[in-house]
Formats: structure tokens, C-alpha cells, sequence
């Protein structure tokens, strides 16, 4: 019998919403939280500002193995904080430029095995909410739910070009949809933890639900499986 904290892993492409239900799932079972996605931007941040090269597998893995950071539990009604070598960098991390070098040094083995064991950590009881794109099938194999969560390209790039727009940035609707297709690319084909789902993950496509249906759907199979106590 597993004694371990139970595990939800939410995985799917990106702007398919998985941070966001992660985060309100994790209030309302009073979780813990893990973005796995941060720990690859911090990466690609962390490399930038040091001068590494993103495709230097052995200076990154370095990097990746003492990369100095703490993740500070949200507040009601706020973002989780993420401060990088002393410094808040929640807001900096989260634009397209990062979120392509991320998914560059996480197609490198040795950068994804550097940070495996500093994901794991976060399971801690009463449990956790892990979202990325290999929680099901690398991280937490043994989770007893896990979600596959879709949406259409254009609807996520929908999505971002709202969302960098409340925040001031000046985007275009079309050179998102660009990026979020060759992340898709880059994400689902490289040869290590490629994105797909795990053979026992639920398949849930957002492109025509509300954020709150996802999340009541999430639950209704948290309920079913009697894991939230
Ligand atoms: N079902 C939904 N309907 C409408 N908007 C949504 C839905 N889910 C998420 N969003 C919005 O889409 C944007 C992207 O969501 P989110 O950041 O959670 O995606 P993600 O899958 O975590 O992306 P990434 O992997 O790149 O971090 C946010 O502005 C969020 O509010
Ligand atoms: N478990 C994970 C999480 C993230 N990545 C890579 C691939 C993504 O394009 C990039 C940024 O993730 P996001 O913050 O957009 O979720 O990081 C990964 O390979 N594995």
C-alpha cells in the first residue's frame, strides 16, 4: 500500500489552463503546489542573466542542481510568488521568450534528471497538485489521478493574448499562435518525457468549458476516487 501524500497530476500543452485550475484545486483541497513549468523557466531566467548558453547541457545541469529558489505560498486572492536568488521574479518569468527557453533546456536529459528529485520533494501531505507536461508519466507514475488537459491551439492562444494583454504587453494575436504551435512541436517530440498523456489519465478539453467547469469536473474525480480525505 502507498503511503506516500496522494498526487493530482494536471499535464497538457501550454495555455490549456493547467496552472490555473492547479491553483484553485489546490485552495480548495488545501493542497500543496507544484508548477514544474517555473522550475524550467527559472532555469532558462537563471541561465540568461549567468551568460549560459541555452543549449550547454553541462553548465545547465549545474546550474539546474543549485539553483537557488523559494516558491512563497499565495494569498488570498494572489499569485503564488517565486523569488530567484533573492530577487521576485514572478511577473519576469512569465512571457513567451522565457517559456521557449524553457522549453529548450527542458528537452536536455541531463536537466530534466537535475530537477527530478527537487519536484518529488514537493509531495508532502495532506498532498499535492503538480502540474507540467510529465507529472503523470515521469514524476509521480503512481499518482492516483491524473488529468490530461487540451484545448485547441487557437483557443489558447486566445487565451494568452488576453492575458499578456490585462498585464500591458504588446502582443499579436497570430505570432502567439506561432509560438504556442512550435512549443507544442518542441514539447511533444523531443526524444526525453515527451508531453503526452499518461496511459491511465483522464482527457479533459477546455476549448468549450469555463475555468469552473474544468475545475468541477476535476472534482467530481477527486470525489469518485475518495482521495481528498
Ligand atoms: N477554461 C478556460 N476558459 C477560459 N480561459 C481560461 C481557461 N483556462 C485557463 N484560462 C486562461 O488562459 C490563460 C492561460 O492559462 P494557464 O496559465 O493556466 O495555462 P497553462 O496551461 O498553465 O499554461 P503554461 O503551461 O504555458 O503555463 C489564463 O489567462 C487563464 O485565466
Ligand atoms: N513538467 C514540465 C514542465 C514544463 N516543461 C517545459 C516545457 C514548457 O514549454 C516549458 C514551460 O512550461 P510552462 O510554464 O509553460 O508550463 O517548460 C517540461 O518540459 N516539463
Amino acid at each position: 500500500m502507498n503511503m506516500q501524500a496522494p498526487v493530482i497530476t494536471i499535464d497538457g500543452p501550454s495555455g490549456s489552463g493547467k496552472g490555473t485550475v492547479a491553483g484553485l484545486l489546490a485552495r480548495r483541497l488545501g493542497w500543496n503546489l507544484l508548477d514544474s513549468g517555473a522550475l524550467y523557466r527559472l532555469l532558462a531566467f537563471a541561465a540568461s542573466n549567468h551568460g549560459v548558453d541555452l543549449t550547454n547541457e553541462e553548465l545547465l545541469k549545474a546550474l539546474a542542481a543549485h539553483l537557488d529558489v523559494q516558491f512563497l505560498a499565495a494569498e488570498e486572492g494572489q499569485l503564488q510568488r517565486i523569488i530567484l536568488e533573492g530577487d521576485d521574479v514572478s511577473n519576469d518569468i512569465r512571457n513567451e521568450h522565457v517559456g521557449a527557453g524553457a522549453s529548450q533546456v527542458a528537452a536536455l536529459p541531463a536537466v530534466r534528471e537535475a530537477l527530478l528529485q527537487r519536484q518529488r520533494a514537493f509531495r508532502e501531505s495532506p498532498g499535492l497538485i503538480a502540474d507540467g507536461r510529465d507529472m503523470g508519466t515521469v514524476v509521480f507514475p503512481d499518482a492516483p489521478l491524473k488529468i490530461f488537459l487540451t484545448a485547441s491551439a487557437e483557443e489558447r492562444a486566445r487565451r494568452r493574448y488576453l492575458q499578456l494583454k490585462a498585464k500591458g504587453d504588446d502582443v499579436s494575436l497570430s505570432s502567439l499562435l506561432d509560438e504556442i504551435r512550435a512549443r507544442d512541436e518542441r514539447d511533444t517530440q523531443r526524444s526525453v518525457a515527451p508531453l503526452k498523456p499518461a496511459a491511465d489519465a483522464i482527457q479533459l478539453d477546455s476549448t468549450e468549458l469555463s475555468i469552473e467547469q474544468v475545475l468541477e469536473r476535476i472534482l467530481s474525480e477527486v470525489a469518485l476516487r475518495d482521495i481528498a480525505g
